[in-house]
């Protein structure tokens, strides 16, 4: 495929149109709703946003047991997030994204960088009600694949429920690729990274053909950095907190 980066002239003041524009970047056979949008950002913003993150002092990271994180924007939290200014290279991709209409008009304020060797993961899990309920993720420097699990249901039979059996789909992230979840895809579903140093891919990749595979590929992991950017609508100023007008 011939490489042509994503362009889509984002409106603020015209969100809802700007969504009408990502329909056709819509996962079809996910349910509600998954884009996934190819190439949304270049070869050389790739290796910029790579250089800003390594940039970063050490203290920066939290190492958890299988990836390192950095956190930027405050840290959500219930009462309200104490709000940080994000630095210049993370605040135009918050402005860039926020510009397609995904967060209702508002503007992400918070960005959690993960970094994954091969062979690393990240248990499934949901991102919470923190979070305006939309969650985008710029991919650098490796593929993944994002696997989807049904919640554990309060059940009256007796099979019990295993990670397999709540097994749902998977989505094939391609490096430089957006990809956008809402509804459903965010407030029902669960999802995970197996830490596995190969994927291998199936038919349960919902966007096999947009993410330029078939079934049966055997895709090599190397070291992918996500950029999960999000919307934290509760923020809380240092004043306010010292209870101070
Ligand atoms: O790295 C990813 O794409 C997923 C990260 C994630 O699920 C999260 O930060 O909540
Ligand atoms: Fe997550």
């Amino acid at each position: 495929m011939a490489f042509k980066p994503f362009k889509l002239q984002g409106n603020m003041e015209h969100p809802s149109t700007v969504l009408e524009d990502l329909e056709r970047f819509v996962v079809k056979d996910a349910p509600p709703t998954v884009y996934y949008i190819p190439d949304f950002i270049t070869e050389n913003e790739e290796s910029h946003l790579l250089q800003q993150v390594y940039k970063a002092t050490k203290t920066k990271w939290t190492q958890l047991s299988n990836r390192r994180l950095q956190n930027w924007g405050g840290l959500p939290h219930p009462k309200g997030m104490l709000g940080e200014k994000l630095p210049d290279w993370l605040q135009k991709y918050c402005d860039r994204i926020s510009a397609l209409g995904t967060f209702g008009g508002k503007t992400a304020n918070h960005v959690l960088v993960n970094e994954y060797n091969p062979g690393e993961g990240i248990m499934p899990h949901e991102d919470g009600p923190l979070y305006h309920p939309t969650v985008t993720t710029i991919s650098l420097g490796s593929h993944t694949v994002l696997d989807f699990y049904r919640p554990i249901s309060a059940q009256l039979e007796d099979a019990p429920q295993t990670e397999e059996s709540r097994y749902l789909l998977s989505l094939l992230v391609q490096r430089r690729s957006l990809l956008i979840l809402q509804d459903d895809m965010y407030q029902r579903f669960l999802h995970g990274i197996q830490g596995t140093h190969q994927d291998c891919v199936t038919e349960k990749v919902a966007n096999l053909s947009a993410a330029g595979s078939v079934p049966g590929a055997l895709l090599t992991r190397g070291t992918r950095v996500s950029l999960t950017v999000r919307c934290v609508p509760k923020v809380t100023r240092a004043n306010l907190l010292l209870g101070r007008k």
